[in-house]
């Protein structure tokens, strides 16, 4: 499979994962960039390499606010570079985020039923959004703010259903084939979105709902 990806020039995309936690950005993410054999880059592991902390202990050290501080520059210094990237469930949050990934393509939200992710993670403590709370509660919340900016970002929503990540990954392969057919050489990085409304959004009045 690699080596058909290869030869069809699958691999000189770059794609972005997106979506809730417990979607599967990390886990098909890491298959994706085996399969395109390109690099796998997760975003939450990059930031907590340059930080020397985990997750948790970021968050518990300078609050969720810090957290997005070092998500959105991880973001800047990433997106574009020749990986697959997997993001944080949040990453959407910030219009900036937003705007740097609505300019860039593919860009592919993994969506689930809230009840399949919250089974997923539920217990996790790396996860302090939902550490010590009842995940399917959580993620209700979080859903209702976060779709629309899942869906102002999304080049493609792979509805995952009862899929499991095997045939889910192939889903994503016949998307990225597809894509690559109906669009030419040097289009990866061209803005598609709105990216100006994008940035104009006001975050504060996001975050503190
Ligand atoms: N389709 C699936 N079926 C079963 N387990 C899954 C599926 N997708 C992901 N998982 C599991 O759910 C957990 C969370 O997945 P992960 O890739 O870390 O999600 P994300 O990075 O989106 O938060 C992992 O243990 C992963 O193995
Ligand atoms: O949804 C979120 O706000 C978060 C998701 C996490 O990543 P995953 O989506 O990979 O779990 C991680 O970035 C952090 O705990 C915050
Ligand atoms: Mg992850």
């Amino acid at each position: 499979m690699e080596v058909i990806m290869a030869e069809e020039g699958i691999c000189q995309i770059y794609p972005v994962l997106i979506g809730l936690m417990g979607c599967g950005k990390s886990s098909i993410g890491k298959l994706l960039a085996a399969e395109l054999g390109i690099t796998f880059l997760d975003l939450d592991h990059y930031i907590v390499e340059k930080a020397g902390r985990t997750i948790p202990e970021i968050f518990a050290e300078v609050g969720e606010e810090g957290f997005r501080d070092l998500e959105t520059k991880a973001l800047r210094e990433v997106l574009g570079t020749p990986v697959v990237l997997a993001s944080g469930g949040g990453v959407v949050m910030r219009a900036e985020n937003r705007a740097m990934l609505a300019a860039h393509a593919p860009v592919i939200w993994l969506k689930s039923s809230l009840h399949f992710l919250a089974g997923r993670i539920q217990g996790d403590e790396n996860r302090p959004l939902t550490a010590g709370r009842d995940a399917l509660t959580v993620l209700q919340q979080l859903a209702e703010i976060r779709y629309p900016y899942y869906t102002q970002c999304a080049d493609y929503i792979l509805h995952r259903g009862e899929m499991n990540k095997a045939q889910s990954l192939h889903a994503v392969i016949e998307y990225l084939r597809q894509w690559k057919f109906e669009h030419s050489e040097g289009f990866a990085n061209a803005p598609r979105h709105d990216a100006a409304a994008l940035l104009a959004q006001d975050d504060t009045t996001i975050l503190d709902e």
